[in-house]
């Protein structure tokens, strides 16, 4: 039995820019996804993921996809959770070169799933750590972000960038700009505060929305370069260790975001309320439309305003967490 873990992240600056290949700052944070396997005799695959919903759900279909699973959650939620689990079984398979190695496994995450946190790419990442160490091989971290890429990618109908995944694999603060993916050492302290809403959005979708509006008007395009230039010169920031400057770009980010219809009512009343709050700044993170926003804040101010903002579930700190998939 293989259990490796990864974690979960929140941008800092670029989400959505990046898919177009502007650089992106995704740092990863103190959540993680857990992927349980157990190498099986026959080529099957028994998955149970028991966040998936409140009642969680199990499934157990073959290798070549042809069951039917008999379950009581929509099936697109089912479909993709098992093309995230699918797709990090056939890069283990690859990997080893083991093309008919079946596995049980179980999923576990704190990570709240859709919600901008990248629960998604922990979930894989964390899966094809631990299903090839099943099958021993020993990837690098670097290998399993490439490979959980790829599942990514896959699964979000071509609609994904190295970010997220290359994040939860490596740890820390990274850097990603297309396919150049790095660690950015010696970040200053970063006061992280989540906002929860409770909700979620569809990444895949969207990505789409935002595709379409940068296909009908030129300032749609504009404005995925200008957070671009914000990225820029947020990294310019966290090398002068100047968190007030980087809480600003947060603030301009969030516009950004916002302009390209990615916001909600409820990510654009806990920003505004971690601004008055006095967070040094504030925005919305990952792919948006309901989800989590994430703020900057040494005191427990704003924790506290977010408690007693309407539409705000959940707010917690998160730390920085400076290490990516490992096994447990
Ligand atoms: N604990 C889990 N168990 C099973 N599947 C999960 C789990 N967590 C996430 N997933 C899969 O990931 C999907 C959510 O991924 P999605 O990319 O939409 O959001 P996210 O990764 O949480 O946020 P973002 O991509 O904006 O950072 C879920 O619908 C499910 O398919
Ligand atoms: C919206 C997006 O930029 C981040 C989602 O966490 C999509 C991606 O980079 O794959
Ligand atoms: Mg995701």
């Amino acid at each position: 039995m293989t259990v490796s873990s990864a974690p979960g992240k929140v941008y800092l600056f670029g989400e959505h820019a990046v898919v177009y290949g502007e650089p992106a700052v995704p740092c990863a944070i103190e959540r993680r996804a857990r992927v349980t396997v157990e190498a099986r005799d026959d080529d099957r695959l028994r998955v149970e993921a028991k966040d998936l919903t409140l009642d969680g759900f199990t499934v157990e279909y073959s290798g070549e996809g042809g069951d039917t699973p008999d379950v009581n959650v929509p099936t697109s939620l089912v479909e993709a959770a098992m093309g995230y689990v699918d797709g990090a079984v056939e890069q283990a398979r690859d990997v080893a070169d083991e093309p008919e190695a079946g596995f049980d496994m179980t999923v576990e995450s704190d990570i709240p799933l859709g919600a901008g946190l990248g629960s998604s790419a922990a979930v894989v990442v964390a899966a094809i750590d631990a299903a090839t160490r099943e099958l021993g091989v020993e990837l690098t971290q670097e290998a399993v972000a490439d490979r959980a890429y790829r599942v990514e990618h896959e699964v979000q109908d071509g609609e994904a960038s190295r970010a997220d995944t290359f994040c939860s694999a490596m740890g820390g603060a990274v850097r990603v700009e297309g396919d150049d993916c790095r660690r950015i050492d010696d970040v200053p302290n970063l006061p992280f505060v989540v906002g929860y809403d409770g909700g979620a959005g569809d990444t895949g979708e969207l990505v789409a929305g935002v595709r379409a509006l940068r296909e009908e008007f030129d300032f749609a395009a504009d404005t995925i370069g200008a957070i671009g230039d914000v990225v820029r010169e947020g990294e310019e920031a966290l090398a002068d260790d100047d968190v007030s400057a980087v809480g600003k770009l947060m603030n301009f980010d969030h516009g950004l975001l916002s302009a390209l219809g990615v916001s909600s009512r409820s990510l654009d009343a806990m920003v505004w309320a971690a601004r008055e709050a006095g967070a040094r700044g504030a925005k919305l993170t990952g792919a948006g439309g309901g989800g989590c926003i994430v703020a900057l804040d040494e005191t427990e101010a704003t924790r506290t305003a977010l408690n007693y903002t309407p539409g705000c579930e959940a707010a917690f700190r998160a730390e920085l967490d400076r290490e990516g998939v490992r096994v447990e």
